[in-house]
């Protein structure tokens, strides 16, 4: 069962804006998919994304990381304006996301995925090259063990570790991409539905280890469809409607806004 932790939650510290989009649009040809957005993620926030079907919300998601490319809008991340820079230039600043559909390499094991996580931190070539040969044996002895440490993290035991990804459960797909995004130690993780597939118990869980995310400092933009979750998680929503905002406050205050209900009213989710 799901409990209000309010208290809890918004017992740590949350401060001024990590990330801000202000006027941000997006253009899929002639369908504007968002239409001059402004959102502000507080440092050390757990913030929402909600809104129906096609509102827009995985395309923020796409603009803030670089994987679409605003038409127009300012963004800006932990003081580091964004908008136009590639993926991997935004990774390195500290921005992590997981997928809506889990993308795991068919081939990998659990602890191989998890050390991909390391890649922004590695980025500039082979360890070897870097680093010298004993650097880099002891870089990488450091990587596994924060990889192993960070299946923990996530509720993975060591038993998993050599398994090919792909052949463990839905749940726990879902985790090792969390722990991969925790590899590049991200200062925000941006999550794409994480509860999408698991069942109520899996749900507390993974709701669970998004509060011990924030514990460990990091901020969380995340996106998911169960209001009774994001109700007790996040400090703060923002609802999006046809790509524009449509509410934005704290979560009671949002979910209980007219315009919120009926904006859920008569769709599908
Ligand atoms: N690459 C793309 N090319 C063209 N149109 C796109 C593209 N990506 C998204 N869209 C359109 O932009 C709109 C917003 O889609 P988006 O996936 O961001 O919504 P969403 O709120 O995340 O939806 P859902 O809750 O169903 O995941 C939709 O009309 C969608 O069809």
């Amino acid at each position: 069962m799901i409990t209000r932790t309010a208290s809890a939650a918004r017992a740590v510290a949350v401060g001024g804006p990590i990330l801000a989009a202000e006027g941000l649009r997006v253009r899929f040809g002639g369908l504007e998919a968002i239409g001059g957005l402004d959102l502000a993620v507080a440092r050390g926030a757990i913030h929402g994304l909600i809104g129906p079907n096609g509102a827009g919300k995985t395309t923020v998601l796409n603009a803030l990381t670089g994987f679409v490319r605003p038409s127009a809008g300012r963004l800006t991340f932990d003081g580091v304006e964004t908008a136009g820079k590639g993926v991997a230039e935004i990774a390195s600043l500290g921005l992590a996301r997981t997928f809506q559909n889990i993308r795991l390499f068919g081939a990998m094991t659990v602890l191989e995925s998890v050390l991909v996580g390391a890649h922004r931190r590695f980025h500039a070539g082979p360890l070897a090259l870097v680093f010298g040969a004993r650097k880099a044996r002891e870089a990488e002895r450091a990587a596994i063990a924060e990889a192993a440490e960070l299946l923990d993290f996530v509720g993975l035991g060591p038993e998993v570790a050599a398994r090919v990804a792909t052949t463990l459960s839905y749940g726990h797909q879902r985790r090792v991409e969390i722990a991969r995004a925790l590899m590049s130690r991200p200062k925000l993780l941006l999550l794409d539905e994480p509860l999408a597939g698991m069942n109520a118990v899996e749900k507390v869980e993974i709701a669970d280890l998004v509060r011990q995310v924030r514990e460990r400092g990091i901020s969380v933009l995340l996106i998911e469809h169960d209001m009774a979750v994001m109700r007790a998680l996040c400090d703060r929503l923002t609802v999006l409607e046809y790509g524009k905002r449509l509410a934005d406050g704290d979560p009671e205050a949002v979910l209980a806004d007219p315009a919120v209900q009926a904006a859920y009213l008569g769709r599908a989710r």
